[in-house]
């Protein structure tokens, strides 16, 4: 390469080289950062400016083109806020910094012809020809080691690289202060990411108001699902687990500095984004041994949750509007959104054990042996993969299990959800539980019999059973997750219109159309779903199945030994708790063996630890139905 020195020439390139930087900054800037700069010339669109550069570069010709461009003096609007797909994916190989570079060179502009040459060739390591000027440029004289820098790199980039250089010299709390930073940059960029996709959108003809309205507003959420994609790009290449790496390695620097409970965290925020990692889930069971570390710390962090939350938001009315407006080609209908709460009182007082719409005595089956008698099919319960049986405990078991219970922790289980005294769910109950590392910890620390937990797990075991014999045949099934929950009536709640747990369906995310959508942040992963009740003792509670409109398909009553279980997605709820107290052990089962709970063998191990051997007859046995 040879340096031109003619200063018209000089001028020309320099004029050139600044469109191009110009039009380099301000279609990144313009495009992500959302700033209005004027370039001189505002009726060039994107494209041209870039095809002028290009042109001007490929042929050579310093003077004509640039000058021409550059006499064209019109200061109006700028015609396309957008660039065409060519030269988006020119400007994601970063190609234009391939020109730059020599322009720069033949303007003499050595420290820019470095650091666009360096940054061209972290996109492009591969590239031979720039690798060659790289080591030309090292070794010019007066050239200094920090003109080598990256100019696309982003704060939130910056970051995140610096962390890992901590990370590999071991350096654990610098990698925590630099990941959190980056993290936070993070949000911040995607923020002006999806700000920008708010800009004015082209209609290709001119639909009427209403269809321009929802065009424009698909167009926009398409754009604003595509910024993690943008922003996971870090050299030209694409990460496609950007975000969650953060959390990988937060993890574990979170563990290096002995602050588990974080680490815990970070592990339950990268699952959140990627479930099925063999490496995070073995590291929650390598977790759950630890004596601090229970199921709920699994808990994702909470500005993780707002950034997943929006954005299943999104995919979700995207892809509401893609089956019900792209392709049905017709607008969106609010009329049949459902009502909040289902209609009561039918004239039908819930006393019987089991009240459904309609009745079919006929589908009631005996279920031979052990004491377990299903009382409640398909037919009887008014839908599909769902049962209820009766014996499943006995009295003096259900008593023991709620005098486990009085150990729960209020709220546990729902933590960032609850205010601390008041359900979750209903501000007239209180709602309190207790997994079952937790009380395996209890009778670690003899706050409880040891027995209890036995039987706490034992009748988890034999739940899981009947649920897998009824709905899987030979397949195995796994705890996904256990929780014994109490729901405590709070004075003066008679005239409720609330229900005590509002129509859901366990593994999916209820939409307002009634469908319910298998997306996180719902558990997904959960296939099946079991209560066993152990008591009946209190005014209200039915658990009901729900139709889409949320109006009642049937009503169990619960009473000590009850079983109701079902298909994570049937929709269901639970009716206000009027007077009284009522006990359960909710149980939650997936096929899926990479989200096994852990914490039962875990709680089982920890039991054999403890020298006091358990006494009587009181654990039920893994008996076969
Ligand atoms: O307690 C019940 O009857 C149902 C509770 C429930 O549906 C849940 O916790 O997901
Ligand atoms: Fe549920």
């Amino acid at each position: 390469m040879a340096a031109h020195t003619d200063t018209y020439l000089l001028q020309i390139c320099h004029v050139c080289s600044r469109k191009m930087s110009i039009y380099l900054t301000l279609a990144l800037v313009f495009q992500v950062i959302h700033v209005h700069a004027i370039p001189e010339d505002p009726l060039m669109t994107y494209d041209q400016w870039y095809s002028a550069g290009t042109a001007a570069y490929t042929k050579e010709k310093w003077v004509s083109d640039c000058v021409r461009r550059c006499k064209k003096r019109v200061f109006e609007e700028r015609p396309d806020g957008t660039a065409s797909k060519e030269v988006e994916e020119a400007f994601e190989s970063l190609k234009p910094y391939d020109y730059l570079q020599l322009c720069y060179y033949k303007i003499d502009n050595l420290e820019q012809a470095i650091a666009t040459a360096y940054t061209f060739l972290l996109g492009n390591p591969e590239h031979e020809p720039m690798r060659r000027n790289i080591e030309y440029y090292r070794k010019m004289p007066g050239v200094k080691l920090d003109w080598f820098k990256d100019i696309e790199l982003k704060t939130y980039q910056a970051y995140y690289l610096q962390a890992l250089d901590h990370y590999k010299k071991d350096e654990w709390l610098m990698v925590l202060e630099n990941m959190e930073k980056a993290l936070q940059n993070y949000y911040k960029e995607h923020e002006q990411c999806a700000a920008l996709c708010e800009e004015k959108y082209d209609h290709e003809s001119f639909p009427e108001f209403y269809n321009a309205i929802s065009d424009h507003y698909i167009s926009v959420l398409k754009c604003k699902m595509n910024c993690p994609v943008k922003m996971g790009r870090v050299y030209g290449k694409p990460n496609k687990h950007y975000l969650a790496d953060h959390f990988h390695y937060l993890q574990f620097a979170y563990y290096k500095v002995g602050n588990i409970e974080k680490a815990a965290q970070a592990v339950a925020s990268f699952l959140l984004l990627k479930p099925d990692d063999d490496t995070q889930f073995r590291n929650k069971i390598y977790y759950l041994t630890q004596e601090s570390i229970s199921e709920t710390h699994f808990t994702p962090r909470q500005d993780l949750m707002k950034f997943h939350l929006e954005q299943t938001q999104m995919s979700q009315l995207l892809r509401y509007a893609e089956k019900h407006y792209i392709s049905a080609d017709s607008e969106m209908e609010e009329k049949d959104y459902p009502e909040e709460v289902p209609p009561r009182n039918r004239g039908v007082n819930p006393e019987d054990l089991i009240k459904t719409y309609p009745v079919d005595p006929e589908g009631i089956k005996e279920y031979e042996g052990h004491g377990v008698k299903i009382i409640g099919d398909e037919v009887l319960l008014n839908g599909t993969e769902r049962f209820a049986a009766d014996g499943i405990l006995t009295e003096d078991q259900c008593n023991t299990l709620i005098e486990l219970a009085q150990k729960a922790t209020i709220g546990d289980g729902y933590k960032s959800l609850n205010k601390p005294g008041t359900s979750p769910h209903t501000s007239h109950e209180i709602f309190a539980g207790l997994d079952v590392t937790k009380a395996s910890e209890l009778a670690q620390n003899a706050d409880v019999d040891p027995e209890w937990v036995q039987l706490y797990l034992d009748v988890a075991d034999k739940a899981r059973d009947l649920a897998r014999k009824y709905f899987v045949g030979d397949k195995p099934l796994y705890f996904d997750f256990t929780h014994l929950v109490c729901r405590t009536a709070l004075e003066g709640g008679i005239n409720r219109e609330d229900l005590s747990h509002p129509i859901h369906g366990d593994n999916c995310l209820l939409l307002p159309d009634g469908t319910c959508k298998k997306e996180r942040p719902a558990y997904v992963q959960r296939d099946y779903s079991a209560l066993v009740y152990l008591n009946g003792d209190f005014e209200g509670g039915n658990f009901m199945f729900n139709y889409p409109n949320k109006t009642i398909q049937s009503e169990v009553k619960p009473k000590c030994g009850r079983i109701v279980s079902f298909n994570a997605s049937n929709l269901h709820g639970v009716q206000p708790v009027i007077k009284g107290k009522r006990c359960a052990v909710a149980l939650w089962f997936t096929l899926d063996s990479n989200y096994r709970e852990a914490a039962h063998i875990i709680a089982r191990s920890m039991l054999k630890s403890i020298s006091k051997k358990p006494t009587g007859p009181k654990v039920i046995s893994h008996t076969e139905l």
